[in-house]
């Protein structure tokens, strides 16, 4: 494992039809939040699917610090109507010698969960909430979240951001996490990463990654400048020429 980091993606490459993933590589350092950020279709899910062992990468190499104990979130839905979150638990659990029954009882209560409920009477974010508690509940040295945050109210969200901030702060592991909520970023990511059309635009720390543009769009590095204003501006093709092919 390069530099102790708990995931290296080295060259990542996936070509589908119409799309191509090409080259892509970044490291995760312990105790850090990475932000993976893009448009729609630039490419995302299709990297944390990978590093899930969901999609078959074409090229490359991914290295995760425990390939037998991977906790991931790739969307919403919990599936079994019909079924008690308990009942989903029990079998969930067994998957994972190292289950930790304490920390997911915290993380029902933090979240108000109750796990008698029936899933067809969760709401969607309730459904988030309730696949969170499972994924942070085995002690996963790497977290990762495909948008964990859409469709979740404000409060909710700032809720989230603090267990995902406290689940590195022991320094001994890590999170991805893709967003299109900026705000998300500048609240609980440590580093950026930004796709664009499958291809990596830029990834760094995130002042770091805020001082690049700024420099990049010729602004004083007082200036303001927010994460959708770099996105706006990047997609409007004014840094076209700087895109590697
Ligand atoms: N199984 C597949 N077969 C063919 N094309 C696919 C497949 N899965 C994804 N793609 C294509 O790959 C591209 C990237 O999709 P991906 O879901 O990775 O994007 P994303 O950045 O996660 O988008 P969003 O923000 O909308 O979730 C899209 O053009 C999509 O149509």
């Amino acid at each position: 494992m390069t530099n102790k980091n708990l995931l290296v993606v080295e060259h990542l490459t996936k070509n589908y039809p119409k799309f191509h993933l090409t080259d892509i590589s970044f490291a995760l350092a312990p105790g850090t939040i990475m932000g993976l950020i893009g448009v729609n279709g630039a490419g995302k899910s299709t990297i944390l699917k990978s590093i899930a062992g969901l999609v078959t990468p074409d090229e490359g190499t991914i290295v995760n610090a425990a390939t037998d104990n991977l906790a991931v979130m790739l969307g919403e839905t919990v599936y079994y109507p019909e079924k008690r979150l308990a009942t989903i638990t029990a079998i969930t659990r067994r998957f994972y010698p190292t289950w930790d029954a304490a920390q997911y009882r915290y993380y029902l209560d933090f979240f108000k969960l109750d796990d008698h409920q029936r899933v067809k009477t969760l709401s969607t974010g309730m459904q988030i909430k309730y696949q969170l508690a499972v994924a942070m509940s085995h002690h996963a040295p790497v977290l990762i979240l495909d948008e964990p945050t859409s469709g979740i109210d404000p409060v909710s969200r700032q809720a989230i951001g603090q267990v995902l901030q406290h689940y590195v702060a022991d320094g001994q592991h890590s999170i991805l996490f893709s967003t299109h909520i900026t705000t998300d970023l500048a609240a609980v990511a440590d580093t950026i990463t930004y796709i664009h059309d499958g291809k990596l635009l830029y990834t760094a720390p995130k002042a770091a990654f805020s001082a690049h543009f700024k420099q990049q769009f010729g602004l004083k590095a007082t200036d303001p400048l927010s994460f959708d204003e770099i996105m706006l501006k990047i997609e409007r093709q004014v840094l076209v020429d700087a895109i590697p092919d």
